[in-house]
């Protein structure tokens, strides 16, 4: 079998060991692959047992790889476990025509919605200005203690829910998001290596009661975050709800137009109430932790850098008249340092230890080296962002480096690329330009408590988890 290069691997299995010593040796998932790159290049392949598994780390190879050959690199290659609770349906956990149609229609209906304009603009900066009048409501001498992990996942949960299934999170009905986190959080804790690797069938007779929970704990969750759909399919049977096709307010009123549309024409029957629930399902898991996270380590970072913060600071209250107006997604191209320290906040943040990974179905050459089909294959973008070739003193926070060189802006890629990349890139972009423009504008950040650290959690798991534990002073401007 020819692939790329990578250490000796052994029977059964493979580099396993050595992924294990590295990982030990170098702290992490992230400086192990690093250490991969760095002795075989930026395309690497390593053993899973009998998967080779394929590692790029530049973003030049990426982009020849899943860009300009990215229908080749459709397919998502999934743990078991996850095949088999998504059936094929949704967005994460789906490959084939059922993936491509819905995927199609997400991106279609985010724009309908006015995302990445005016309407998504609105829609983040009314639950901006919701949470912040609860931050100076409790305000004592101008300063609020906010734990921001608490403070970004309700915001960002909020936002979420109003784009889905048009429902923000208040007082009222806070408790509802509690038990949402609540059931997401044990179900991933139930996870562990094993879980995501043992084929079903073994998992099933090995630890019967284990599988049981576990398919439980995600049949909850999708059923939990689908009930108003459901609900709202309910009231549309009943004339107690009339669709509106041209100007849907949410995702779900998009979704049962379409499906409404599509019964007419009799041409697809992949719009099922079975496949909404999954991909509402997958919108709600993808995009609110992941975005979240990236604010909750942006501010981390802003603590331990308040030269970053003033610079920043100084820049906005030049675009926007000393405050005297909220900052808008239309400030974007001239907010040129703030655009350079969230693309530096990303590179860190870059929540995924280990990219998702893709079937090779073919033999085929990257980067000069053959590689066979049969392999899974990914843009490894933890490694790549801190790939020194690229990005110079990578360990190093510092947004200067993206105005000395605008055009490296292009290589942080934390939403992945080509064709299985973020479907809520738009989404997300909006609310991290928006929340960390406008609370710099409002408040004055500042520590509470011991220094915090900007350091990786979670180093030896698939994804980063920032200090979740910070609160920070906010003091009103
Ligand atoms: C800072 C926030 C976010 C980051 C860093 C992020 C990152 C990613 C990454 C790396 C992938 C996988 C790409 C690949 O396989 O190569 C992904 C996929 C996905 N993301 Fe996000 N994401 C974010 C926010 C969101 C939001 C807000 C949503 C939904 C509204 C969302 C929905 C999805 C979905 C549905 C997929 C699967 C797409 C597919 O398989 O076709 N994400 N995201």
């Amino acid at each position: 079998k020819k692939f790329p290069p990578g250490p000796t691997s052994l029977p059964f299995i493979g580099n396993i060991h050595q992924l294990i010593y590295y990982c030990w040796k170098h702290k992490g998932v992230v400086p192990a692959f690093d250490y991969f790159r760095q002795t075989y290049g930026d395309v690497f392949t390593l053993w899973l047992g009998p998967i080779p598994h394929v590692s790029i780390c530049d973003y030049e190879t990426s982009q020849e790889v899943f860009v300009k050959n990215g229908n080749k690199y459709k397919d998502r290659f999934l743990p078991p476990i996850f095949e088999h609770v998504s059936e094929n349906l949704g967005l994460v956990s789906a490959n084939g025509e059922s993936w491509a149609e819905m995927r199609r229609f997400a991106l279609g209906a985010f724009r309908t919605m006015g995302v990445g304009r005016d309407l998504m603009e609105e829609r983040i900066l009314a639950e901006l200005d919701a949470r912040c009048a609860k931050i100076d409501a409790d305000a004592v001498n101008g300063k609020t203690i906010v734990h921001t992990t608490e403070f970004f996942d309700l915001t960002v949960g909020s936002v979420i829910n109003s784009v889905l299934i048009g429902k923000r999170f208040d007082s009222h009905n806070k408790d509802e998001f509690l038990k949402l986190k609540g059931l997401i959080d044990s179900a991933a804790d139930l996870f562990t290596i094993f879980d995501l690797t043992v084929p079903i069938w073994l998992l099933k007779k090995l630890c019967p009661e284990r599988y049981a929970k576990i398919v439980e704990s995600q049949v909850e969750i999708i059923n939990f975050v689908s009930r108003e759909a459901n609900e709202r399919y309910e009231k549309v049977k009943s004339g107690e709800f009339t669709i509106n096709s041209e100007d849907p307010q949410d995702f779900v009123e998009a979704y049962l137009a379409k499906m409404e549309q599509e019964k007419e024409k009799g041409t697809t029957n992949l719009y099922t109430m079975e496949c909404l629930k999954h991909v509402i399902g997958d919108l709600w898991l993808a995009g609110q932790d992941t975005t979240a996270t990236t604010l909750v380590s942006g501010f981390n970072q802003f603590v331990n850098h308040p030269e970053v913060v003033k610079k920043c600071r100084e820049e906005l209250m030049k675009l926007t008249d000393n405050g005297s107006r909220p900052l808008s997604l239309k400030d974007r191209a001239e907010s040129h340092y703030l655009n350079a320290t969230i693309a530096e906040i990303q590179r860190h943040a870059s929540i995924l230890n280990v990219n998702f990974w893709r079937y090779n179905h073919e033999a085929t050459t990257i980067k000069g080296y053959p590689v066979d089909s049969g392999s899974v294959i990914t843009a490894q973008l933890g490694a790549l962002h801190v790939n020194n070739d690229i990005f110079k003193n990578a360990e190093k926070f510092y947004p200067e480096r993206f105005i000395e060189d605008p055009k490296l802006l292009n290589q942080v890629i934390p939403f992945g690329i080509g064709k299985r990349s973020c479907v809520g890139e738009n989404i997300a972009r909006s609310e991290i330009y928006l929340m960390i423009g406008n609370l710099l504008l409002r408040y004055d950040i500042k520590p509470f408590g011991d220094v915090t650290s900007t350091e990786d959690k979670l180093p030896y798991s698939a994804g980063k988890l920032p200090d979740k534990t910070v609160k920070l002073e906010f003091c009103k401007l």
